[in-house]
């Protein structure tokens, strides 16, 4: 069965941006040109997740989490898509794996903040996501050191693609991992959903 995914054409590379986005900030908006300039992408689609499946509490709903993150961002070549809920999973693996089978002609990319590296080796087949596609790690605040000192991190030592190549990373076989150290915003839902003003 076929699902309605955003345009590309073959042979590009997108990165692709799971989150809750409960809501979405500046912080996801930043890290999103970041990727689509520093690995060198041509799109970066925004996976807004059903539900994070590590994190005890839900998310507000899915149709609300899409109108603020449409609201966020207004780029060409950024697309929010809620292809998770469609196809009925929460899991990153089968996400990737029903994206590459639906796109054999496109290079995907998953992206993700530092904090999402420090805990990556708890998603469910970490190891088949990382053996499936080259990941962009991006810097966030206090997690920079963390995040390079991981089980990830170090299971796949000599996966790691330097900084200075990051623009190569979407022809990259995988595995296959890179992260930049980006200028940081130090935004998350968190500290909105605190602040009473979502939610
Ligand atoms: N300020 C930021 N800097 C770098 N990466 C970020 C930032 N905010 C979010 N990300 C990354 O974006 C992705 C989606 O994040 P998510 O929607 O969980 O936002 P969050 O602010 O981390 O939410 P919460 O505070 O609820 O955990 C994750 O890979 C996360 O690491
Ligand atoms: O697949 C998993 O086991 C898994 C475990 C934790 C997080 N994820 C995904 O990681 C992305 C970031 O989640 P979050 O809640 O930090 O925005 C989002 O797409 C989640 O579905 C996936």
């Amino acid at each position: 069965m076929r699902y309605q995914l955003p345009y590309a054409r073959a042979g590009q590379v997108i990165g692709l941006l799971g989150g809750s986005f409960d809501p979405a900030h500046d912080g996801h908006a930043h890290i999103t040109r970041e990727a689509l300039k520093r690995f060198g992408l041509d799109q970066v689609w925004w996976l807004v997740s059903p539900g994070n499946p590590l994190k005890e509490k839900g998310p507000a709903d899915l149709q609300r989490r899409m109108e603020m993150a449409r609201r966020m961002i207004d780029h060409p070549r950024v697309k929010i898509s809620d292809f998770e809920a469609r196809i009925g999973t929460r899991f990153t693996a089968e996400t990737i794996a029903a994206l590459q089978q639906q796109r054999p002609d496109v290079n995907f990319v998953w992206l993700m903040g530092a904090d999402n590296l420090v805990q990556f080796d708890q998603w469910q087949d970490w190891r088949d996501i990382v053996a499936r596609v080259p990941i962009g790690v991006l810097a966030r605040p206090r997690q920079r050191i963390s995040a390079r000192a991981s089980k990830t991190a170090r299971v796949f030592r000599a996966a790691r693609l330097p900084a200075q190549a990051s623009h190569l990373l979407g022809h990259c076989p995988a595995p296959c991992w890179c992260f930049v150290n980006v200028p940081m915003v130090a935004v998350s839902s968190t500290m909105i959903r605190e602040r009473g003003d979502w939610g």
